[in-house]
């Protein structure tokens, strides 16, 4: 953000007092279009402005409100002498208007409670700015909260908007920096609203973002190569996170969209026009994983799908399977040989393998050069020789796709950074986790969860938010990883790139769960394809 709106200023093609202006202007807007209710009669609302610009646009805001009629309590957190010079501009135009009081530890008393009548709380303390940990004013945190978890269910109790972002997250990680025990959402400044400027930024879809900012809405303030489609572009909701020349494409972080025009198949094209993937299975009672990434595949629309499975296995899978082919295949030999068929150009590998068996046939599925993708088995049969692995899938054309327990497994000094309690804002984030991963096994990692992260090997990254309008609790079922690992084989077939192919069936599979709704299970993710694929015009 810092990037786009210095490019911005120094282009001359506005202020930095102009940015802010809209800013302030885009939270009030955002807050009528959310409560409408707000914008029918002037009411009463608190302003909690900080020491930086995000304090700037508070005092923006409050002047807003003031001159719609308004009874607007402006509070500030710091030195009024101290504030960056556009906030301190703002401060002296609402200064002209009303009060500032001191935001200290004794402040909050002077706090909202039902029937006070104030309707609005705006938090504009800390926005991208924050540096350390923000705990000094918890118990004014606590009473924000009980205002904001109320508003929820009785209207007579204040609404939450944050500016930018609730402050105390960290906008660059998702994490309450200075925490180390104790829940943040427990004490932590938390939005029913949170309105942000020009894109998402990580902190809103990662880590505790989407618990802490309620709903969050993006506001255009007039910056160059936003997160809008371009005319007639079809692109899903939510905009990209950085999308922006002045930031260079190995350092932009997206919001992760599908490939539509690749996921069509046109007239005049034959099976093996949208390839040949391979998913291997394991021994008899195992085959169920394995089945459902051949069912993910093809359903994907990769062109064939064959399944092989050691020969004991051949009876159980053939009573199961029908436009999924089976081959027998018993060992590193017999995929070799079968690789000698060309057309196989995908190779799905680690649901219901069986670790022994990865053992075997990841090397030889690596160095046949095909596309593959190593899920489950495929990724802990490495754990305790993780450089094996990287030696083997650097610079292939692979997709690793671990959840967290196999992250750790594969990459434990990373995880820890990880898993360490952040005490500084930038704090170390899932986004870095998979950039670095990636970079060692030189090839695309997906790091699953809520906010799945894929990184390829030069830092382009993308998050697939399941959050918001987006979120797919009943997608923590098991068997939907399996499922996930098959879309990337159908698509690898397909001839997808992999941070395309993880990128495209990483967002469908949540708009799966979501078509789906309730009671969904693994089973069901493939066959919501269809009904998906209709609606996004296929
Ligand atoms: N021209 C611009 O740069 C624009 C900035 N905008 C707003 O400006 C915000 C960013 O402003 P800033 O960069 O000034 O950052 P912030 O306003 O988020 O805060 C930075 C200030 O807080 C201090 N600080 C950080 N963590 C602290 C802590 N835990 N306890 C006490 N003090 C702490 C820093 O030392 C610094 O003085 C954005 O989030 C956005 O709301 C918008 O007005 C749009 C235009
Ligand atoms: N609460 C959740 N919200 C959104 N997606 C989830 C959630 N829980 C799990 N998922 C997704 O479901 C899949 C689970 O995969 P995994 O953990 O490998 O399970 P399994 O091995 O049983 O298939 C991943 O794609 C993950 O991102
Ligand atoms: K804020």
């Amino acid at each position: 953000m810092r990037a786009i709106e210095e490019a911005a200023i120094a282009s001359g093609a506005v202020t930095g007092l102009e940015l802010m202006e809209r800013a302030g202007r885009g939270v009030v807007e955002a807050v009528f279009e959310e409560w409408p209710e707000l914008a029918a009669a002037p009411q009463r609302a608190v302003v909690l402005c900080g020491p930086g610009n995000n304090g700037g646009d508070g005092f923006v805001v409050a002047r807003l409100l003031r001159e719609w009629g308004w009874e607007v309590e402006v509070y500030l957190y710091g030195d009024a002498e101290k504030l960056p010079p556009d906030a301190r501009v703002n401060y002296g135009r609402w200064v002209e208007m009303g009060a500032v009081r001191a935001l200290d530890e004794d402040a909050p008393d002077g706090y909202p409670d039902e029937g006070d009548g104030v309707a609005l709380i705006v938090d504009a303390i800390f926005g991208i700015g924050l540096t350390r940990p923000f705990l000094t004013l918890c118990r004014m945190q606590d009473q924000v909260n009980l205002c904001n978890a109320a508003s929820r269910s009785n209207p007579a109790f204040p609404h939450v908007v944050a500016v930018d972002v609730p402050s105390g997250l960290s906008s660059d990680s998702g994490a309450y920096p200075g925490y180390e025990d104790e829940n943040p959402l427990d004490s932590c400044m938390l939005a029913n609203l949170t309105v942000t400027f020009h894109a998402k930024k990580l902190g809103h879809v990662l880590g505790y973002g989407p618990d802490a900012c309620g709903k969050v809405v993006v506001k255009d303030i007039g910056l160059e190569g936003g997160g809008r489609p371009r005319g007639g572009e079809k692109r899903p909701p939510g905009g990209a996170v950085g999308r922006c020349p002045a930031v260079p494409p190995g350092e932009r972080v997206t919001l992760a969209e599908p490939s539509f025009y690749r996921l069509s198949k046109f007239p005049g094209e034959h099976k093996y026009s949208h390839g040949h993937a391979l998913i291997l299975s394991g021994g008899p009672g195992r085959g169920g994983a394995a089945r459902l990434a051949a069912r993910g595949a093809l359903r994907i629309g990769a062109g064939l799908v064959t399944l092989g499975c050691p020969p004991a296995a051949l009876i159980e899978n053939a009573a199961q399977l029908n436009a999924v082919m089976l081959r027998p295949l018993r060992d590193a030999e017999a995929l070799a040989e079968l690789l000698k068929d060309g057309r196989i150009n995908a190779l799905g590998l680690g649901p219901g393998l069986g670790l022994d068996r990865a053992r075997a046939l990841v090397p030889v599925a690596l160095e046949s050069g095909r596309a593959c993708v190593l899920d489950a088995d495929a990724l802990t049969a490495f754990a305790e020789a993780p450089e094996l692995l990287f030696g083997l899938t650097r610079g292939t054309a692979t997709v690793l796709t671990p959840h967290g327990g196999e992250f750790a497994r594969l990459f434990p000094d990373i995880a820890e950074k990880l898993t360490a309690p952040a005490q500084t804002g930038p704090a170390y984030c899932r986004v870095d986790a998979a950039r670095e991963a990636a970079a060692r096994a030189g090839c695309v990692v997906l790091l699953k969860g809520p906010d799945t992260v894929i990184a390829d090997a030069g830092g382009r990254c993308a998050v697939n938010s399941a959050a918001y309008e987006r979120a797919v609790p009943w997608l923590a079922t098991a068997g939907a990883g399996d499922v996930l690992a098959g879309f990337i084989a159908g698509l690898l077939a397909r001839g997808f790139d992999p941070r395309g192919a993880a990128e495209t069936a990483a967002w469908l599979h949540v708009e799966c769960a979501r078509s789906f709704g309730p009671g969904l299970i693994a089973e069901d993710l493939p066959e919501e394809l269809p009904q998906v694929f209709r609606a996004l015009g296929l």
